[in-house]
């Protein structure tokens, strides 16, 4: 049967990777990515904002809504400091299936809790399912009209401290106006906004890093 481009991803990593080595995970999927099969992973350069804001932020709680293949869940966890987790959330099975593979390839298992469902079942039940208290740290890359429904109620479920930061992908392409209209223009946010390109062409993209001020 015909295999899948996350399936052909995986199998990339695999071959290309270290198993153990998360730089050398990454390599492997912007490799296979520029040279191979296009993928919505965050990519090599919106990939540098995003270590750049993880090493800031030190987070020791992070949440990322949309896995797809595990890519930026390794960037990520590849820089937590010990004891930090990351909790990340994929609606798609077969996509989960082969992140949770590329998360154990690179050796992370044990610093990522990966669930599947969908964001507005799973937000009200992180406190009372995994202990949570609150996140230092939201990756936004899911469904791009839920960025801002999620964000609401992330704000409702008290899973927002004082400082928090929210760093959102795509919000350029395919672009996410009705959260950059609330975040930019709320009294509880402080926005900024890192222009790059979607990831692998040289089309305009960008992050948008908000920080909550409770
Ligand atoms: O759709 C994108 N990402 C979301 C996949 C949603 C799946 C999930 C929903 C859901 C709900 N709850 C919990 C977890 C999850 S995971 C996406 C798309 C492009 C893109 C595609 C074509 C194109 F021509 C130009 C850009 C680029 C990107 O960087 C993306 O991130
Ligand atoms: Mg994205």
């Amino acid at each position: 049967t015909q295999s899948t481009r996350p399936q052909r991803m995986l199998a990339a990593v695999h071959n290309n990777a270290t198993r153990g080595d998360p730089r050398s995970v990454v390599k492997a999927i912007d490799q296979f990515c520029r040279q191979k099969e296009w993928a919505m992973n965050i990519g090599d350069e919106k990939g540098c904002i995003l270590d750049s804001v993880v090493s800031e932020v030190n987070p020791a709680m992070v949440l990322e809504l949309g896995t797809y293949c595990g890519y930026s869940t390794v960037r990520i966890a590849s820089q937590l400091p010990p004891h930090a987790k990351i909790i990340t959330l994929e609606f798609n099975p077969q996509n989960a299936a082969v992140a949770r593979q590329i998360i154990a390839w690179a050796g992370l298992g044990e610093k990522i809790k990966l669930i599947e469902g969908s964001s507005g079942d799973w937000i009200p039940k992180l406190k009372e399912q995994f202990g949570v208290d609150t996140f230092d740290l939201v990756f936004l890359d899911h469904w791009k009209d839920r960025y801002l429904p999620d964000t609401k109620l992330m704000e409702e479920c008290g899973l927002l401290r004082k400082g928090s930061i929210l760093l959102a992908d795509n919000v350029i392409c395919p672009g996410t106006p009705e959260y950059l209209e609330y975040i930019r223009n709320s009294p509880r946010y402080k926005s900024q906004y890192f222009k790059s390109h979607l990831e692998y062409t040289r089309v305009e993209d960008g992050l948008e890093k908000s920080i909550f001020l409770g």
